[in-house]
């Protein structure tokens, strides 16, 4: 049964969650709509990773063979009726929540079977898919919460920085999406060019960041806990810039999505609600 968990890849979904509550702690609004969000974007996630690997049972036997399918811990044929059944589930709740809701969930249902099926074997354009489901968790929640502009903006910077880590994914995953005959950056322009356009991303996301706080959707509380982030994600810049290699490429991945959950805490802490409760429990 812990199978039918794992190969939801639980830690991600639930990043994907965190990225709706956010909103909600921006608009302050917690109901029972707010929690059918959460729940659709832990299911629509998990079901973009159950497909996902699905398609990539040859890859992963290569790049990540302890994963569900390839260890033989659940028959490819289940997992792939689990996570239809999944997607089905996620698109009926989203349209519980609205028409708009219910189409988003369909289309990323969709776009997520297509990447896993086709683009993301093709150079850059598989990367941007996923970065851009991954802002759009952001906006689905300011949908919810009628936040979509404050949304969209942090959004963007979800979609940035995971640009930057799926092409460092890319540099990690050579070997079988090679054998796949896939052309994703590094394979078609080499670990150097792919080093430098993922470190690119990182930079411009992480120099440009402050900006939240200048446009005034986080308070000042934002930019401490942030400067944290922006360090994790310069040093990464730099490690990978150094030593563009398949090995620096898996520890980089990691420390990006370290700093993307401690961009959470600044986003937390910078909404004006808890900056409020905050300073009030300092100040009394
Ligand atoms: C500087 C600044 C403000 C940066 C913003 C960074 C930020 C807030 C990123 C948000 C990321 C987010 C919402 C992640 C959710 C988790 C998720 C769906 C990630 C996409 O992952 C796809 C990936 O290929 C799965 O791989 P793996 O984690 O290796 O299993
Ligand atoms: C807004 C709604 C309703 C949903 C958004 C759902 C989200 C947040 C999607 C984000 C992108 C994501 C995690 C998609 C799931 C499948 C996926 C693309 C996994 C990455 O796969 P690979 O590129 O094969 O990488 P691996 O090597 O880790 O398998
Ligand atoms: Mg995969």
């Amino acid at each position: 049964m812990k199978v039918y968990m794992e190969i939801l890849r639980p830690v991600n979904a639930i990043m994907a969650v965190v990225s709706v509550l956010l909103v909600a702690l921006i608009g302050w609004e917690f109901d029972l709509r707010v929690l059918v969000a959460c729940f659709v974007v832990f299911i629509a996630t998990g079901a973009g990773n159950v497909i996902n690997d699905y398609f990539d049972y040859e890859i992963d036997a290569i790049n990540r063979p302890q994963r569900p399918i390839p260890s033989g811990r659940i028959r490819r044929g289940v997992a792939g009726a689990y996570g239809i059944g999944l997607f089905i589930l996620a698109s009926a709740l989203g349209f519980y929540l609205g028409p708009l809701p219910g189409f988003i969930v369909v289309g990323s249902s969709l776009l997520m079977i297509y990447y896993a099926h086709t683009l993301k074997r093709k150079c850059f354009i598989g990367n941007l898919v996923v970065s851009f489901l991954t802002g759009l968790s952001f906006v689905f929640g300011g949908l919810i919460v009628g936040e979509t502009v404050k949304a969209a903006y942090i959004g963007f910077y979800a979609f940035l920085m995971t640009m930057a880590r799926e092409i460092i994914k890319d540099m990690e995953d050579i070997e079988g999406d090679k054998m796949e005959g896939a052309t994703t950056l590094p394979i078609k322009y080499g670990h150097r060019i792919a080093s430098i356009i993922a470190a690119t991303f990182m930079l411009i996301a992480s120099l440009t960041s402050p900006i939240l706080y200048t446009i005034n959707i986080f308070s000042i509380l934002y930019i401490p806990i942030l400067s944290i982030a922006i360090i994790v994600f310069l040093k990464a810049a730099f490690k990978i810039l150094k030593d563009p290699r398949k090995e620096t490429a898996g520890e980089v991945s990691k420390q990006i999505k370290i700093g993307m959950g401690i961009t959470f805490i600044a986003f937390a802490l910078g909404s004006r609600t808890i900056t409020r409760i905050i300073l009030g429990i300092i100040f009394t």
